[in-house]
């Protein structure tokens, strides 16, 4: 058989019944959060060494959880090639399973090592400082929720996105500042700038430009999140709340990072795409805001069906009970489609293609919730 490495006597009943597990991730984890209380005596470092992960969890953590939880997306790929077995005998096919299955995988296995790369140039310590002379964080939460009570419609958080995986350039006379001016004219309550700059044409310099260009919305770093050191580098260039993505990230980490967010003041968007997923983040203590995605990031498909199939029935009586503000993401284009989402039970709407395409993005922004909700 191609690629055939090793012939071994099958092990043990038990690899019929585990899961095969992926690399944990907990190793890090700990790593980051030893790193993050590491250090000076700073008024933020004695909240942030409050954290504790606790032992037990850990420990399940590595042994159960992240099989358990269905996590679709490896961080990093798998060191060497997956176990197969036929009848009484184990082998290892060469290379498979060390190509990414989708593109959130292949983004995500990028970002482990820019992240890598990033921190050796800009340790935590040196970020921890700079957060001291950056101006407090924004209130994401009440922007969005003075914003509904203004329009009655879901309030808006108008993406500054120039690329996307899927669809390609959106916009080539892209000017960041200018495009999040004319968003915050046209009424949107928080504005997402995504900075990955491979798959996005992003950057942490529009962040950081629209910040300093006296624009007053909330920002969204909408980056793919896979260690903390990323929500204080965000928070360095002007981040109000970041996104945590549920499909990428553990219960443990999703926790911990909500943690380190409140520590800074800023808020999390909690993003899912499933059943599974949604009851996960359900489960969490401290989420206040839920991103449904309509996208499939296997497939790219959209569907804002997906928004409605996860609101209703018990889940959406349990969001409603816990005062979870939900987020519709992706695929919005017109007043019926926002109308849809409203229905539905969603408050806020995150929206990209359909706004940054238009010539005046914030013109479009009237288009989209068919009348102006500027004033
Ligand atoms: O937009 C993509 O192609 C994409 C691919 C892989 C991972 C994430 C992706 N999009 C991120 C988003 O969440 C959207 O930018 C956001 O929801 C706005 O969507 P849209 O209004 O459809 O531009």
């Amino acid at each position: 058989m191609k690629g055939l490495l090793s012939l071994q006597p099958f092990p043990s009943l038990s690899t019929f019944t585990n899961p095969p597990r992926r690399p944990s991730s907990s190793a890090p984890l700990r790593a980051q959060q030893s790193e993050i209380t590491q250090g000076s005596d700073s008024a933020l470092e004695g909240r942030v060494s409050e954290l504790k992960i606790d032992e037990k969890e850990v420990g399940m953590y590595q042994n159960e959880v992240v099989a358990s939880q269905g996590i679709r997306i490896r961080r990093r790929p798998p060191t060497g090639p997956p176990l197969h077995y036929v009848g009484p005998f184990e082998f290892r096919l060469q290379n498979e399973g060390n190509t990414p299955r989708n593109i959130l995988e292949e983004i995500i296995w990028h970002k482990d090592k820019e992240v890598s790369q990033m921190k050796e140039r800009k340790p935590l310590y040196t970020l921890k400082k700079a957060l001291e002379n950056v101006p407090p964080p924004r209130d994401f939460i009440a922007a969005l929720q003075s914003a509904r009570q203004r329009t009655a419609l879901p309030a808006l958080i108008a993406e500054v996105k120039k690329a996307s995986p899927s669809r390609g350039i959106l916009r080539e006379d892209f000017n960041p500042v200018e495009i999040a001016q004319a968003y915050e004219k046209g009424g949107a309550a928080c504005l997402s700038v995504l900075t990955d700059e491979k798959y996005f044409k992003g950057s942490f310099e529009n962040l950081q430009a629209i910040r300093n260009a006296g624009v007053e919305c909330p920002l969204l770093c909408k980056e793919f999140i896979v260690e903390a050191w990323q929500i204080y580098y965000g928070r360095s260039k002007g981040a109000d709340a970041v996104l945590l993505i549920a499909s990428v990230l553990p219960d443990l980490d999703i926790k911990y990072m909500i943690k380190i967010c409140k520590i800074l003041g800023m808020a999390t968007v909690v993003e899912v795409h499933d059943e599974r997923e949604m009851d996960r983040v359900l489960a969490i203590e401290g989420v206040e805001l839920i991103g449904i995605n309509n996208r499939n990031l296997d497939t790219f498909e959209v569907d804002i069906g997906i928004t409605k199939k996860l609101l209703e029935g018990e889940r959406g009586k349990l969001i409603r009970q816990k005062g979870i503000m939900v987020v519709g993401e992706s695929g919005l284009f017109t007043p019926e489609d926002i109308a849809f989402v409203q229905e539905a039970g969603v408050k806020a709407v995150l929206v990209g293609e359909s706004l940054v395409k238009q010539s005046d993005p914030g013109k479009g922004i009237s288009a989209l919730f068919g009348r102006d909700i500027s004033a």
